[in-house]
């Protein structure tokens, strides 16, 4: 509802709710070649659960942040202290990032932290976004998004910054950068 909210009353955006999953959906698998840590609100749930095998060395982090993984600050740090937290067990050589919400592995930038907030939540929530794919795409890791759902914007950044990728294939599933229809364009980083 405060997405919605958020999205109508402003000028121009109006019908992006209904273009919003428009992004390239022609990813099904390819392959390719990076906080300051904040105090977690304990009295919510985890929205990042790690379960680390350590006869594999492979860790395979569930994001679990109803209703679709969006990336809030809260989200971005815990993920960012988790990916910290494998990376000094030096017994841990790969990370499999999936969801664990259905449909949907994360919707991306968590749109209600960019409206209406000050300059400075901004741009501490822009510098988190920046520390999330700094931290997977220069990790030790090797890392892989196994993309179960649809990835638009920020979900699809952050699966690019994996090593590798696979996505389910379901003609349902999006994966893509559409902010240029939410009127943001990304910043030089
Ligand atoms: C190595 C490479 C490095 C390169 C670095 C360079 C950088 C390149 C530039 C990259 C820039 C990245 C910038 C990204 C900007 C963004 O991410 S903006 C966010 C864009 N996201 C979207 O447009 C997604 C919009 N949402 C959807 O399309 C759908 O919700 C969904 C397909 C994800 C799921 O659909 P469905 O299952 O039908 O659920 P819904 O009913 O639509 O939604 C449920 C619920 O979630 C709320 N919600 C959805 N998305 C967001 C969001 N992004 N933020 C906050 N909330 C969201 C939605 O409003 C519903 O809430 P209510 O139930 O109505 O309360």
């Amino acid at each position: 509802m405060a997405l919605r909210a958020a999205l109508r009353s402003r000028s121009g955006l109006s019908g992006l709710l209904s273009q919003r999953s428009s992004c390239s959906s022609d990813i099904r698998m390819c392959v390719s070649p990076l906080l300051v840590p904040q105090e977690r609100n304990y009295s919510t749930p985890p929205k990042i659960r790690v379960e680390f095998d350590q006869s594999t060395g492979v860790a395979v982090m569930h994001m679990q942040s109803p209703p679709v993984n969006s990336l809030s600050l809260d989200f971005l740090t815990e993920l960012c202290i988790s990916v910290e937290k494998l990376e000094m067990d030096k017994s841990c050589r790969g990370l499999i990032i999936t969801s664990a919400q259905p449909k949907v592995f994360s919707a991306g930038l968590d749109i209600t932290e960019m409206y209406g907030k000050s300059p400075e939540h901004c741009g501490a929530f822009w510098r988190s976004v920046q520390e999330m794919w700094l931290k997977l795409y220069g990790s030790n890791m090797v890392t892989i998004a196994a993309i179960n759902g649809s990835s638009p914007a920020g979900g699809c950044l952050m699966a690019m910054t994996c090593d590798y990728r696979i996505m389910a294939d379901n003609p349902r599933y999006n994966i893509g950068l559409n902010e240029t229809q939410l009127g943001i364009v990304a910043p030089f980083w």
